[in-house]
């Protein structure tokens, strides 16, 4: 399986799944397109992917501005000279439960996730219709795309969302040789998690690392998620093995959520 001398951009690249994925691909043969809010990060990642053998750039961008991500887009195809691979990987999450979270929270959330990952899709399709080329985007969803969870209601709501966007999107541009696929990781431990297990502690009075051993506990496979479990399915959305699926939204959890 290979991806060998392919351009993939990766969003929320600077750390947890997201630089997991830069890293495997990169290990795949991809030269890597980073792309995050955060500058010093994906600095960083991007030396990582340099020592690995394989071409890598950075770009800051907020991918909740539309032409940031078309001008993050146009800056890969520049710079390594080409755009076969896109992954919406960056989001936030958001812990409140449903009777306090304000307009401001909600909007904030869905600009990031929903438009985000919108924005995503429409700058990688237009791209690779220019180029007259087939292509992959794939899309971060997650559990919380397949099941509403207590106080992560707005977070869960955004992840279904994207199962949403993957669904028609796929339908859209299946006739352009276009697939678009998700995953959906269960619980990872990166430093998403230790913000959600804080504000859970304070929003119900749990001691820290309560709510995360939680959910962890209830994991079939018995520990926590890494960055390279998720990296790993990614790879495969990523390759040619996965040429004939689209439109999909697959759990990659260790056994958590069971659909
Ligand atoms: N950690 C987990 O257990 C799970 C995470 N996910 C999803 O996986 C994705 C990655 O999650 P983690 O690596 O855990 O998160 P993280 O919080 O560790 O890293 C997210 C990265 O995205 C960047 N980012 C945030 N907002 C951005 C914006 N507007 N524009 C550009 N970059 C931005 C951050 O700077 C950071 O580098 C997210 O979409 C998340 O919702 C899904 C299921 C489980
Ligand atoms: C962060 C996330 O997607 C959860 C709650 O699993």
């Amino acid at each position: 399986m290979s991806i060998n001398g392919k351009v993939v951009l990766v969003t929320g690249a600077g750390q947890g799944i997201g630089r997991g994925i830069a890293l495997r691909l990169a290990r795949d043969g991809a030269d890597i397109a980073l792309v995050d809010l955060n500058d010093d990060k994906i600095k960083l990642v991007a030396e990582e992917v340099k020592a690995l053998g394989r071409r890598a750039i950075t770009i800051k961008a907020d991918i909740s501005v539309r032409e940031e991500v078309f001008a993050a887009v146009n800056e890969a195809e520049k710079q390594l000279g080409g755009f076969d691979v896109i992954v919406n990987n960056a989001g936030i999450s958001q812990t409140k439960n449903l009777l306090s979270v304000t307009q401001q929270e909600v909007e904030k959330i869905f600009q990031i996730n929903v438009q985000g990952t919108l924005w995503g899709i429409q700058a990688a399709a237009s791209k690779f219709k220019e180029r007259k080329q087939k292509g992959k985007i794939i899309n971060a969803s997650s559990i919380a795309g397949h099941e509403g969870f207590a106080l992560l209601g707005i977070y869960s709501a955004t992840k279904f969302s994207v199962r949403a966007l993957t669904q028609a999107a796929a339908k859209e541009l299946a006739a352009f040789g276009i697939t678009v696929n998700a995953y959906c990781p269960g619980v990872v431990g990166t430093d998403m998690w230790v913000e959600i297990d804080k504000r859970m502690s304070e929003e119900t009075g749990a001691p820290l690392g309560a709510t995360y051993d939680k959910y962890v506990s209830g994991i079939a496979l018995g520990r926590a998620e890494t960055p390279d479990d998720v990296a790993a399915f990614v790879s495969y959305l990523a390759g040619p093995d996965s040429d004939y699926m689209t439109g999909q939204a697959p759990l990659i959890d260790g056994g958590l959520v069971f659909r």
